[in-house]
């Protein structure tokens, strides 16, 4: 597991590190891990660094320092370095001065440096780090697109300049840095999960901050927190004592979303499941261990239920939904049960007095939340919108995307970065809640189940797709291998 601290929180814990060190230190130490960055990138690109060309785009702040310091210690291991101003008068004196020093090229016109970015083995981006505040400004969008243009990989210092360091959203006229990788201080910032495709990988160089920061703003789970919170049956165990998992989804019309979760659970935990709908039949021909019933009512005992997928808008899609939430036992509610909530103050209410995940898309989202005050869009920030949507609903919220989001109703945030978007396919939702949906019944925290379950998610899609498009049935199968891969990291 780690930590992501936002701006704010890193430069409250940088004064006091400052303060007790010499002046410019905490620069060198930034600036010297970048440059150790730059020099691998260059060595695995070019096979060298000696006369390679390096392009230090630099801002107005601090994080144009770290790169001429950057800059200083790379043209030190003889790269051909070149320093382009975007704001003249305001550079870092010391480090320009040392660049300079270094006998570096510094320019500070617009033209002689589009040509050298776009003539450079390596551009490292110090534009702007987390100071930065809505788009890029000029001539900073010309040079950005000239490294796009020519393919030249760019070291993000700090941020990708032009994507907000806090919410991770491109501002302005969509201009921004697209990292090769990127490199940053003392903490991880929520850029850094928010938008791994803008930051590529994130190197994260130690500047002492660790004793001084508070609790995070947002945790990120990993295989081996995963793997170490998957359920395993002890040997004292029966299928009834590990946790069996109700599915209420799918339809006559729609039983694929009831074939795609109740297998989805049997793969993810051990135990039972039971499925209750009016696709009993396809989900007993797929999955004849389920133990499949008609309706919710006859279905037996269990210790969650996962609603919605496939289960229709209808009155009795909302009497189903009511029977769950009224059972007593944690409820993942997905799919139409989410347009149900969204529609229904009732529901809403039942729903907040019993532990609820709820696993809304961007529409979904948009849906669930229309009913609350001003109501919270996660196009704007994520991480507060599903934030605000638990605390004010009282329920557990996964925000799909390209970084899920899971909230707390106590103001606990989960990020997974997605490594790609091939999870992006029909029924692929279905899967998850069908793997939440067990993890629940097993006794996981709604958080923990949705981050659990949003890894092995995750994983099962990269295991089964290896760069291609993958079904999500094909991501239901390779579960096993994903839970697998995650234990193995215990
Ligand atoms: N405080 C410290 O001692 C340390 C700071 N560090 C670096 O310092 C950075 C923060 O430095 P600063 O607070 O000076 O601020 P930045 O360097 O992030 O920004 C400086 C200035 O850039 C301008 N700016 C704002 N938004 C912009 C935009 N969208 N496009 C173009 N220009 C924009 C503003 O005038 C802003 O004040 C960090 O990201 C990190 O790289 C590191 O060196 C570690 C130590
Ligand atoms: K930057």
């Amino acid at each position: 597991m780690y930590g992501v601290w936002t701006p704010e929180q890193v430069q409250a814990a940088e004064e006091p590190v400052l303060a007790r060190t010499p002046e410019g230190a905490l620069m060198r130490r930034a600036a010297y891990g970048a440059a150790g960055v730059a020099l691998r990138m260059l060595g695995e690109r070019t096979g060298g660094v000696v006369g390679r060309r390096v392009v230090v785009l630099v801002g107005a702040g601090n994080n144009g320092g770290d790169g001429l310091w950057a800059g200083v210690e790379l043209r030190r291991r003889g790269a051909a370095v070149t320093a382009v101003l975007l704001s003249p008068d305001r550079a870092h004196p010391a480090g320009l001065a040392a660049l300079r020093a270094a006998r570096a090229r510094v320019l500070t016109e617009v033209e002689p440096a589009v040509t050298a970015v776009g003539r450079a083995d390596l551009v490292l981006d110090a534009i702007v780090g987390t100071s930065a505040r809505g788009g890029l400004r000029d001539p900073a969008p010309l040079l950005v697109g000239a490294a796009d243009t020519a393919r030249v990989p760019v070291l993000a210092i700090d941020t990708p300049s032009g994507v907000d360091p806090l919410v991770g959203t491109v501002p302005g006229d969509g201009s921004a840095v697209t990292a090769a990788e990127t490199v940053t201080f003392g903490a991880r910032k929520p850029v850094h999960v928010l938008n791994r495709a803008r930051c590529g990988p994130v190197t994260l160089i130690d500047i002492g901050l660790g004793p001084e920061l508070p609790e995070p703003t947002v945790r990120v789970l990993d295989a081996a927190d995963v793997g170490a919170r998957w359920p395993v049956p002890g040997p004292t165990d029966d299928k009834y004592t590990q946790g069996v998992v109700g599915i209420a989804a799918g339809s006559a019309t729609y039983p694929g979303a009831a074939v795609l979760a109740s297998g989805a659970a049997a793969l993810a935990t051990s135990g039972m499941v039971r499925y209750a709908g009016s696709a009993a039949d396809e989900v007993r021909a797929a999955w004849p261990e389920v133990v499949a019933t008609d309706h919710v009512s006859d279905a037996g005992r269990v210790q969650a239920w996962a609603v919605g997928p496939g289960l229709g808008t209808d009155d009795a899609g909302a009497a189903t939904l009511r029977h769950v939430l009224d059972a007593g036992v944690p409820v993942l509610a997905d799919a139409d049960a989410i347009t149900l909530l969204g529609a229904d103050a009732d529901l809403r209410a039942r729903a907040a007095a019993t532990t609820t995940l709820v696993t809304p898309h961007a529409g979904e989202f948009a849906r669930l939340v229309a009913s609350l005050d001003d109501p919270p869009d996660p196009a704007v920030d994520r991480v507060t919108a599903a934030r605000r949507a638990a605390a004010e609903l009282g329920v557990t919220v996964l925000l799909k995307g390209n970084a899920t989001v899971v909230a707390a109703p106590d103001g606990r945030v989960l990020v997974h970065p997605a490594g790609s978007s091939w999870l992006a396919t029909a029924g692929s939702g279905d899967v998850l809640s069908g793997v939440a949906g067990a993890l629940l019944a097993a006794g996981l925290d709604p958080v923990d189940a949705a981050g659990c379950a949003a890894f092995v998610h995750a994983r099962a899609a990269e295991l089964g797709s290896a760069g291609s498009p993958v079904p999500a049935s094909h991501v239901q199968a390779a579960l096993s291998d994903a839970i697998r891969s995650v234990r193995e990291a215990v």
